[in-house]
């Protein structure tokens, strides 16, 4: 997608042919800050941060701290130290273990001396093949909004999304948002209801922003107002992102996903759910085994912005020393989800849906 015009990806190799440049969203929207990544060790600070976020993403940047790390030190202990301490930056995203575990696959029984060379092309494979797989959800969302554009000619499907699983999150297009973009491109009229997404902001800050570089009609809303615009007719479907889907079709995803899809599910509105095939854990059934997050407490005590001099800074929002806690993610059960919309089409939220489209996976499913 596009920043002031200019095309543009989360992550990428820099001219010199090692070194990775990111954008730096902790500062979106307020600046474009373009950082360089030379250590495994700033591709982890990158993770940890937040710097770089949303579940492919996440897995392509770990991608590229094993070929940083390959490059300064090819060996065995390098590479497994490597493995595990990016591993150890965020726990819900799959992403993360799946392009760390096809990394190790693609390295471990290669000499030293080849590794880096093959880390930083797998890397490069894994980023561009994220771009193509973002772009199929995308044709596959987008039979879905077209459906109910056709019910009422020339209104805007108005569309609620949650925190941000938009091309920021990946390395182009989204996954939830990609049918948003594709059905815009194809002139079909969307509008979106986009969740500030409390505490960390990823609506406010970051959806809101790709949206509207896209030219896409949007509006913000505090999470809380969710469900009283689905109640008020005003949200005709539900697209969100997700890290962690487990073989059964329990979604992990933002904190408050699951109220988002509990209003939906009493108003009737459809909840779908947008992810690619790196994104399916085949290893566990029940949403309640995947690890979530809980993150520091000043992201629910602070929030960040910009000062009307331009200078982004983060302002207390209650007392000194008040307690709290900070989940980043919550499970939404599969019963709770229309339907999965992924590179290969669209299917239940269920085993046999999942498998469906993955036929390949029926010999690992939990
Ligand atoms: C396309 S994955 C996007 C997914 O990741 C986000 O989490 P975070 O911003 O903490 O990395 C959020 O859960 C999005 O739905």
């Amino acid at each position: 997608m596009k920043i002031d015009g200019v095309a543009s990806r989360t992550i990428w190799l820099e001219p010199d042919g090692w070194s990775v440049g990111i954008l730096d969203q902790t500062m979106l929207p307020h600046t474009v800050v373009r950082k360089t990544l030379r250590t495994p060790e700033d591709a982890a600070l990158a993770i940890k941060t937040m710097q770089v976020r949303g579940a492919p993403l996440i897995g392509v940047t770990a991608a590229y701290g094993v070929a940083l790390a390959m490059r300064a030190d090819p060996s065995d202990a390098s590479l497994k130290h490597a493995l595990a301490f990016l591993a150890e930056q965020r726990p819900t995203a799959v992403n993360l273990r799946w392009a760390l575990n096809d990394l190790q696959a693609t390295l471990a029984s290669l000499p030293p001396k080849s590794r880096a060379a093959a880390a930083y092309a797998r890397a490069a494979e894994i980023a561009d093949d994220d771009v193509e797989t973002c772009r199929r959800i995308g044709v596959n969302g987008l039979r879905l909004i077209q459906e109910l554009s056709n019910e009422r000619p020339g209104e805007p499907v108005n569309i609620l999304t949650h925190c941000n699983a938009g091309w920021l999150a990946c390395v182009d297009w989204g996954t939830a948002t990609s049918p948003i973009y594709q059905a815009h491109d194809a002139g079909i009229p969307v509008h979106v209801w986009v969740d500030e997404t409390r505490p960390r902001c990823q609506g406010s800050a970051l959806t809101a922003f790709e949206l509207a570089q896209h030219g896409v009609p949007y509006t913000l809303i505090a999470d809380n107002a969710g469900g009283h615009f689905m109640q008020r007719d005003c949200v005709d479907m539900v697209i969100v992102g997700t890290d962690r889907v487990t073989a059964c079709g329990d979604v992990a995803n933002k904190i408050g996903t699951y109220l988002k899809a509990l209003a939906a599910h009493d108003n009737g509105v459809p909840f779908y759910v947008a992810l690619p095939y790196s994104t399916i854990d085949w290893s566990i059934e029940r949403g309640a085994d995947i690890p979530i997050e809980e993150r520091g407490a000043d992201e629910v005590l602070r929030v960040q912005g910009r000062l009307p001099d331009g200078a982004v800074a983060s302002v207390a929002i209650s007392a000194d020393g008040t307690p709290a806690r900070n989940p980043a993610f919550d499970v939404t059960p599969a019963k709770l989800v229309t339907a999965f919309i992924t590179e290969r089409g669209v299917c239940e939220a269920s085993r046999d849906g999942l498998l469906s489209l993955y036929p390949e996976k029926k010999s690992c499913a939990a």
